[in-house]
């Protein structure tokens, strides 16, 4: 996940920055504080001039677009604010020259082929989704995530992991959240039928539990103290605000690595080193497979980084335990919320699931024999879209006619193809039949971009509708799923970014009633 600065944060920090210049200069004698003053003035005015040249790229180049400015950030945050729906009507044409996150220049793609294109054909081009400062917001370890990592070292860290992804390690998989559903279901869900809560905070709470559970084998059911441990200090992870991660930001990569600055406590960092070599040593004991295991199985040296063809020093390890939480919490969370809105609203559409489920187990295999669930997923994915992609051109290329440069990016916004007649007949309409017989065909479907495409795409696209399969599968046996008080509409909710949190335009209140 992209981390989007909010306009909130920016005159906040402003106002930081001021106040530390005026603090400087009071207690250093009155002349001084006209120097600072006027060395911050002068600063500001060199950085204005900068910016304003940076906004000539698109112009320069003849590609249309909208005018940037500073209270925009560029043109970020009416781009996201509607997916890019308002830029589709006012540049109806195949590319669109716009800047996000400041002064970085995007070109907007709307085909879908092209950026099929962009993420597959020329994938030699675009290797990454960016590498913008955002990206090292954790520190020493960001260069390890997998989300981050490129060439060799990244091949080597994505078919590490790619086996606890296999149809055989999912079927343990199932177990455990099925397990951890029992878990939940005493702690979290609300006595009776009239306590409203909010889809999104809930399906949290269960989906980064969902991880956790999977990912470090640590059933709360067996272990509760150290796994809501866990849950505390993965949770910590979350709660970076955008005024503190721009602060960590502002200061240059290198200086950041070599003090170690975190965007997150080093209590944590402490915790999940511990909890991590806990797991490997365990495991080396008890012959037990999990995520942390698995990684484990061949330590190399950091020598070796770019030599090894698979294996992982023991902080790439730290580095996975930490961007799998990252990557898959509030991608599932949103997915899950969203679907469960979408119920609370349709008893019929329960009632659909709810008869398919009865007709087999829970289990790994009868679960597959569901695919209506997987339908409803793609549907929700569809109609709630949220997510957006980028690419960040390694060389000088052309896409859609134009010529990009090294180090620009090309941003596709899906809800402009998932939302648009042109591939779906009436796209406002909630319909999970629009996916009959191409229900799993998840990674290749030429008008659905759930999870990406290519070699980029989520690694863990089968874990996710396993696990979201099993959750939704266990509320509707035991419960109806209701509107919360006030509920809006399904066609009112819209996605927001905020940091690097999805949230919604309106809350998504949800109730349960125990069923007979
Ligand atoms: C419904 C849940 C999820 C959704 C919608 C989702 C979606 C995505 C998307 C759209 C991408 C980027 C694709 C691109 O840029 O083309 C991605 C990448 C990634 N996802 Fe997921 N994801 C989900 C769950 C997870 C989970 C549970 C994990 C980990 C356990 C995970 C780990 C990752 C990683 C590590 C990457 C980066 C892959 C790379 O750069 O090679 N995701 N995901």
């Amino acid at each position: 996940m992209e981390f989007i600065p909010s306009l909130q944060d920016i005159p906040e920090l402003s106002k930081d920055l001021l106040k530390s210049a005026v603090f400087y200069a009071k207690d250093n004698a009155p002349r001084k504080t006209y120097i600072v003053l006027a060395s911050f003035c002068g600063a500001a005015f060199l950085g204005y001039i900068w910016v304003k040249q940076k906004w000539k790229y698109w112009e320069r180049k003849g590609v249309p677009g909208p005018t940037p400015s500073f209270k925009d950030i560029g043109n970020t945050r009416s781009t996201f604010r509607d997916h890019g729906t308002q830029l589709g009507k006012d540049y109806p044409m195949d590319a669109v020259g716009i800047y996000i996150f400041g002064v970085t220049p995007a070109l907007v793609i709307r085909d879908p082929v092209i950026w099929k294109e962009v993420c597959v054909k020329k994938f030699h081009n675009f290797t990454t989704s960016g590498r913008s400062s955002a990206n090292y917001m954790f520190g020493k370890v960001s260069p390890d995530f997998l989300t981050v990592a490129e060439g060799p070292k990244w091949k080597r860290l994505r078919s590490t992991i790619a086996p606890f992804f296999s149809g055989n390690n999912l079927k343990d998989i199932c177990l455990i959240i099925n397990d951890l559903f029992d878990y939940f279901d005493d702690k979290f869900f609300p006595k009776d039928e009239l306590t409203s809560m909010d889809a999104k905070e809930f399906a949290s709470n269960f989906s980064l539990r969902a991880i956790l559970a999977s990912g470090f084998a640590i059933n709360p059911k067996e272990n509760e103290e150290l796994a809501e441990d866990l849950y505390k200090h993965a949770s910590i992870l979350f709660e970076i605000d955008g005024k503190q991660a721009m602060k960590t930001m502002m200061l240059p990569k290198w200086l950041r690595f070599k003090l170690n600055v975190t965007s997150y406590p080093h209590s944590t960092d402490v915790f999940f080193r511990k909890v991590i070599s806990d797991i490997i040593e365990n495991g080396k004991k008890t012959g037990k497979k999990n995520l942390i295991s698995l990684m484990a199985e061949k330590i190399i040296d950091e020598s070796e980084e770019l030599t090894a063809a698979k294996g992982m020093t023991e902080g790439e390890i730290l580095a996975q335990a930490l961007i799998f939480q990252f990557a898959g919490q509030d991608t599932t969370a949103t997915v899950l919320s969203f679907f469960l809105f979408a119920l609370s609203h349709q008893p019929e559409l329960q009632e659909e699931i709810r008869e398919l489920v009865a007709q087999t187990d829970l289990s790994y295999d009868g679960l597959k024999k569901v695919k209506y669930l997987d339908a409803c997923i793609k549907e929700t994915q569809r109609y709630f879209t949220f997510l957006f992609f980028l690419r960040e051109a390694d060389e000088d290329c052309e896409i859609a006619g134009v010529k990009v440069d090294k180090g620009s990016s090309i941003l596709f916004l899906p809800k402009s193809v998932h939302r648009s007649a042109d591939y779906y007949p009436y796209p406002d309409v909630f319909d999970p039949h629009r996916f009959d017989n191409n229900e799993s065909n998840t990674l290749q479907d030429d008008y659905w971009f759930g999870f990406g495409i290519g070699p980029r795409a989520c690694p863990a696209v089968r874990w996710a509708f396993v696990a979201i399969k099993i959750f939704i599968a266990n509320v509707l046996i035991k419960y109806d799923v209701l509107p919360g008080e006030d509920a809006p509409g399904m066609d009112e909710v819209n996605a927001r970014f905020r940091g690097t949190k999805v949230t919604t335009d309106k809350p998504m209140p949800i109730r349960f009633r125990k069923r007979a």
